[in-house]
């Protein structure tokens, strides 16, 4: 696989939908975007602004308004039955349509998509997946968490180079999340391109390399995973503290903390004992030296203000926190 290649491509590309009174609303506004062969991509993005749109698009299932959609360098306009064969979809909603068995099923899958059947295949998705043991069942008989499998294996079965997952963990227990990740890496270590949807920011900080937050059908930030954790601040040595009114409290002391570069904040829902303020400094990723002199500095002042800690700890900016202070409209991008 050709890592320079690009895999997707989104040119000049707007969607509009019908209205039922004749009007158009506007989902998609002009929009750019590549995908290289190999990347594991993140589209983010609250609910409406236009993710499963774009997919809908890639999977040749909607038409763009203006612009082109391109896979592997093919119009997907033009190319529909073509494009759709070097796609695996896994789709936001269940689907579980069929009486037939796993194995049968998958196999008339692959002949929908124009693919001989390989049953050394199928039974190494069933494997993976870890759907072996339910081979019997046809999927109307399957649980949400494997029809969710399924639709995995039902996506791979034609051996696709890219594969879309919209959401593809929503109802699946963790244990079972994490062995579904373990294998979309290996595929992807395999050169598999993936674009994946998810409102598990966490899958997204973990697994893609670039990520795209959408809002009200625009990309509104396309950035590197680690450029945009950036974008969060900086790493911060934390504790929690037991004060009687915190609100009171702050007012009273908030000249002193910010003289001294502490930030704090009012910590909701903790039990009594583990107090109900937060505060903490920042530091320096990866310079003991600085975590060192930060820590010491928080004991001193708590001592200073006679305040009883609870509990100290690090804290380090993750992909949830960035994403609503974009959302938010506090970081400027
Ligand atoms: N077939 C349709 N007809 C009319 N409007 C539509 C249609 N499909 C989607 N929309 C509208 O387009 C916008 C984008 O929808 P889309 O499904 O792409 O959002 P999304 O980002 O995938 O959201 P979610 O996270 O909820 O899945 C929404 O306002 C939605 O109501």
């Amino acid at each position: 696989m050709n890592n320079n290649s690009i895999s997707i491509e989104l040119k000049n590309v707007t969607k509009n939908y019908k209205m039922p009174k004749g009007e158009h609303f506007q989902a998609l506004k002009p929009l750019n975007l590549t995908i290289k062969s190999g990347e594991c991509f993140a589209l983010l993005g609250h609910n409406g602004a236009g993710k499963t749109t774009i997919i809908s698009l890639l999977a040749g299932v909607n038409k763009p308004t203006t612009g082109d959609v391109f896979i592997n360098g093919l119009s997907v306009t033009n190319n529909s039955e073509k494009t759709k064969r070097m796609i695996g979809v896994v789709q936001q909603e269940l689907i579980a349509d069929s009486f037939f068995n796993l194995p049968t099923m998958l196999s008339i899958q692959s002949k929908l998509s124009g693919v001989k059947p390989d049953k050394n295949w199928i039974n190494f998705l069933l494997e993976k997946l870890q759907l072996l043991e339910h081979s019997k069942k046809t999927t109307r008989e399957l649980s949400g968490g494997m029809k969710r499998r399924m639709m995995i294996a039902r996506s791979l079965v034609h051996k696709p180079q890219i594969l879309i997952l919209d959401e593809p963990t929503a109802g699946v227990d963790i244990q079972l999340r994490q062995s579904m990740w373990k294998f979309i890496e290996e595929l992807h270590q395999n050169g598999l391109t993936i674009i994946l949807t998810t409102h598990y920011l966490q899958e997204a900080e973990d697994f893609c390399s670039r990520i795209a937050i959408m809002k009200n059908g625009e990309i509104v930030t396309l950035k590197e995973n680690k450029e945009l954790l950036s974008l969060g601040g900086k790493h911060r040595v934390s504790c929690l503290i037991e004060v009687p009114n915190v609100k009171q409290w702050i007012e009273t002391n908030s000249k002193y903390l910010k003289e001294n570069s502490i930030i704090f904040e009012s910590v909701k829902n903790v039990s009594s004992s583990t107090g109900d303020l937060k505060i903490s400094i920042n530091y320096e990723q990866g310079e003991m030296s600085s975590f060192l002199t930060s820590s010491r500095k928080l004991s001193e002042i708590s001592n200073k203000l006679h305040l009883r800690i609870s509990e100290i700890f690090t804290e380090s900016p993750g992909l949830e926190e960035v994403y609503m202070k974009i959302n938010d409209g506090n970081i400027k991008i």
